[in-house]
């Protein structure tokens, strides 16, 4: 049994060291499968917030200036020492987000390949000399770190969503004050324990839990605050793009999503069942790029719906810790109740279950990987993010149809599309309007790739080459008198 009790830390890291709220008060922290509580974290404030953001400025004296080769070794280091501790991260995240071990390993995988990614792009944020009008003088362009840098993730990916953030942040040389989801917080603290080991100054990565809105507050009032990442609801992101304008804050934003997976009559069947089930029960449905909502062409429906059944009928629902489960529970009763009311609705506007429909009866927040068939726009999951394993099911006749029904929503995070023509594919590129398109794949998240929404579903990019220039600020000298 793997013990992950090395990372089970009860306290915050501020400037350095390991500290507990000004009031004392603490928040439980509970397995979803079981309900137990696995320990509890500080339920710091303002206070303990402004504390960490100071740190943060007085540490970018220093690191915001150190060496290329210092920050790329200390990535490289971090890198190593995530995987080194690969099993006893995992099944931390498991403990606290429910999701199966070989999904947690894999997430805690990726997130130590966005360090490494982010290792290499830094070596390659170029500068550039542009040609003078005149020969008196040379026009620089230099990029620099943007300084203190607040990341605020959620409970979904709760280590990979800030390694997609501290990767660019600390290679360019910022400070990070970082405030995770209150549910999932110690995938987050792991952080700043493994930056602690590997050598990172005190007060370049400060964790804090507790409070959203106060410490969310104190962030976004904070003119030391020079750049916000955040990841999470349509609905927060709004709320903290607004409170940005009033220091003119750096946002970057990586918010909510409702992605079609389009099934064409060409398509490869095998392939797009096995993307389908990705696509869609990936976390139990609780991820951002999972697929909302099914559009299956006529002709093929009956055949695809019959596969989706089979396979999601198989389906091994347990505890996410027992090794060969392929689904865990819902991380919360809420989020139980959200699926039982877009079946309800769904149901009551026509909608057939096809498989599921109910509480497992595991009990708790497990629930029975569900198919509706008969799904029509005026259902709520036409609109609603489902982040659930509710699979919906609607029915196209031509492309023009798919491709207008994929587009009606606010959102525009991912897309996804099963045929073998490519003149198609290209002309899905040009319509889908979505960050991310996956064309015959139902998982396309990875580092070299940008990764971002359109529309309601964010602001920026993260992974890739994209994902640095955001904390970076770009500089213009004219260095005359030659
Ligand atoms: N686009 C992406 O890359 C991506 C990735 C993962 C999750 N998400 C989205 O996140 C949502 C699920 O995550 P969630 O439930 O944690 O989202 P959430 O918006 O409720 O919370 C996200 C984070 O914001 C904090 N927060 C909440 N209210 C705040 C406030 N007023 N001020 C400051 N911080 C505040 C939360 O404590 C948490 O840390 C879904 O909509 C999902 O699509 C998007
Ligand atoms: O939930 C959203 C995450 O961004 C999913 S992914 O692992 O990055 O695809």
């Amino acid at each position: 049994m793997t013990t992950f009790k090395k990372f089970l830390v009860e306290a915050n890291m501020i400037d350095g060291a390991w500290v507990g709220a000004d009031s004392g008060e603490t928040i439980e922290v509970r397995n979803p499968a079981t309900d137990e509580v696995i320990g509890t974290v500080p339920n710091c404030g303002a206070g303990e917030t402004g504390r960490a953001i100071i740190a943060a400025k007085n540490a970018f004296a220093d690191f915001g200036q150190s060496d290329l080769s210092q920050r790329v070794k200390l990535l490289q280091d971090l890198h190593d020492a995530l995987l080194d501790n690969q099993e006893p991260l995992a099944h931390l995240l498991t403990a606290e987000q429910g999701k199966p071990l070989f999904e947690a390993r894999g997430e805690i995988a990726i997130g130590a390949a966005y360090i490494r990614w982010y290792a290499e792009e830094i070596r390659r944020a170029k500068g550039e000399i542009v040609p003078a009008p005149t020969n008196d003088r040379r026009l620089l362009v230099t990029h620099h770190p943007v300084g203190v840098v607040a990341a605020i993730t959620p409970w979904n990916f709760p280590s990979s969503m800030l390694a997609r953030k501290l990767g660019p942040a600390l290679a360019a040389g910022c400070t990070v004050v970082a405030k995770p989801a209150t549910l999932t917080p110690y995938s987050a603290l792991a952080w700043a324990k493994l930056a602690e080991e590997v050598g990172y100054p005190k007060g370049v990565v400060n964790i804090l839990t507790g409070s959203s809105r106060e410490i969310g507050a104190a962030i976004m009032q904070s003119p030391d605050v020079r750049k916000v990442t955040f990841t999470g609801s349509t609905e927060v992101g709004k709320s903290l793009i607004r409170q940005s304008a009033d220091t003119v804050k750096k946002v970057s934003m990586e918010l909510g999503g409702n992605a079609p997976f389009i099934v064409f009559d060409d398509a490869d069947i095998d392939a797009a069942i096995e993307g389908a089930m990705i696509a869609k029960y990936r976390n139990m449905g609780q991820t951002c790029v999972c697929t909302n909502r099914f559009y299956v062409q006529a002709s093929i429906h009956d055949e695809f719906l019959r596969r989706l059944q089979a396979a999601t009928a198989d389906l091994n629902v347990g505890y996410g810790s027992t090794e060969g489960v392929q689904q865990g529970p819902l991380v919360n009763m809420p989020a139980v109740e959200k699926v039982e009311e877009l079946i309800d609705d769904a149901v009551s506007k026509g909608g057939k279950i096809e498989q599921g429909g109910k509480r497992h009866p595991k009990g708790g927040t497990f629930f029975e990987p569900t198919i509706i068939s008969g799904a029509t726009s005026e259902m709520r999951f036409a609109t609603e993010e489902i982040f659930g394993p509710l699979s919906a099911i609607f029915k196209f006749e031509d492309e023009d149809e798919a491709i207008d029904a994929a587009n009606a929503t606010e959102y525009g995070l991912a897309a996804y599309a099963f045929t073998k023509d490519m003149a198609r594919a290209f002309r899905l590129n040009t319509k889908l309007q979505y960050g991310l398109i996956g064309i015959n794949s139902g998982l396309i998240t990875t580092v070299e790739a940008p990764f971002g929404g359109l529309k309601e579903s964010g602001l920026g990019k993260e992974g890739g080459s994209q994902g640095l220039s955001d904390y970076l600020d770009t500089k213009y000298m004219c260095l005359a008198g030659l």
